[in-house]
């Protein structure tokens, strides 16, 4: 087994040589100013220990990493009762499209969608104040990376709120259906907050240990990080999860601020960073270094 320094080390070289490197998210204006030229990775292994290499100590912007999070803590809360008001199932199509909640009712197809993840957002956010949620969430991310300098952009959550005129249409479209409980104003404001949480890659990879557990922790039970992981594969990357399961053959979960989380179970949490995105929204780079990484460490899940 290769040295995993020296497995990092030299993917990060080979990105820094890639000149098809994505376009960084357009739809938020703050995200667009950010250089494309960036990469970094972090490894956290079960021991604790965390491997890194290039630009893995910049905040970037989670963006829908976040809603790994508030599923955990929703599925926490609600146990299955959670599936009465959004599926899981793949969608096929992209992370904002408004066309399924359309044709097929008020449920959407998952919760890693953004329809999904904003009725999964209003059935935590429930009777609480947006900032008690957005507490609860820090202090999870907090807790299980053990850092505690992890905020929220709100220059990012300012800039996501008055362009994301798709994400107001789904948030409407989902009260008109009734499953929408708090104003759509309201669960958009906790929902652009949970989005614009900075973190380093070296913070999301040791956060994202709760996920490769196969012992589930004090925060979360071993059936939850198995159901997860299964929505992760199946979802996490949207039009593009086969495609990224297919590449890579871990569970994943992408945002459009260039972040992956991606967990080989049982033996690492993986966070990777490069601003510019594939057509689908997912990290062009970030989806390249986890291949490499998965067939380097012989970590995918299919062998
Ligand atoms: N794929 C993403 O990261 C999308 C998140 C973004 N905040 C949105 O809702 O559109």
């Amino acid at each position: 087994m290769p040295s995993l320094q020296v497995v990092l080390d030299e993917i990060t070289s080979n990105m820094a040589s890639e000149v098809d490197r994505g376009q960084p998210a357009d739809f938020i204006p703050e995200l667009s100013q950010i250089d494309p030229g960036q990469f970094g990775i972090a490894v956290a292994l079960p021991s604790g220990e965390v491997v890194e290499s290039g630009d893995a100590r910049i905040p970037f912007s989670i963006q829908s990493i976040s809603k790994v999070i508030t599923l955990a803590i929703g599925l926490g809360r609600l146990g299955d009762g959670l599936w009465a008001r959004v599926g899981r199932e793949p969608s096929g199509l992209a992370f904002n499209s408004i066309l399924q909640l359309e044709q097929e009712g008020a449920c959407p197809r998952n919760p890693f969608v953004n329809a999904g993840a904003i009725v999964v957002t209003d059935a935590v956010l429930a009777r609480n104040e947006p900032r008690e949620f957005l507490a609860e969430i820090l202090q999870f991310l907090r807790t299980t990376s053990g850092h505690n300098d992890i905020f929220i952009n709100e220059d990012v959550a300012k800039s996501e709120a008055n362009n994301a005129h798709r994400n107001w249409a789904l948030a409407h479209m989902l009260k008109s259906r009734s499953n929408l409980f708090n104003e759509p104003a309201r669960v958009l404001g906790a929902y652009f907050h949970q989005c614009a949480i900075e973190m380093t890659c070296a913070q999301l990879a040791s956060a994202g240990r709760f996920l490769i557990n196969a012992n589930g922790t004090g925060l979360i039970s071993q059936d939850n990080v198995r159901h997860i992981n299964a929505l992760m594969m199946t979802c996490g990357h949207y039009d593009g999860s086969g495609e990224f399961a297919y590449r890579v053959g871990l569970p994943g979960k992408s945002g459009v601020g260039g972040g992956i989380l991606a967990l080989a179970p049982g033996r690492a949490a993986i966070a990777i960073w490069s601003p510019g995105l594939n057509k689908q929204g997912n990290s062009a780079l970030g989806t390249m270094a986890a291949e490499q990484l998965a067939r380097r460490m012989g970590w995918s899940v299919f062998l």
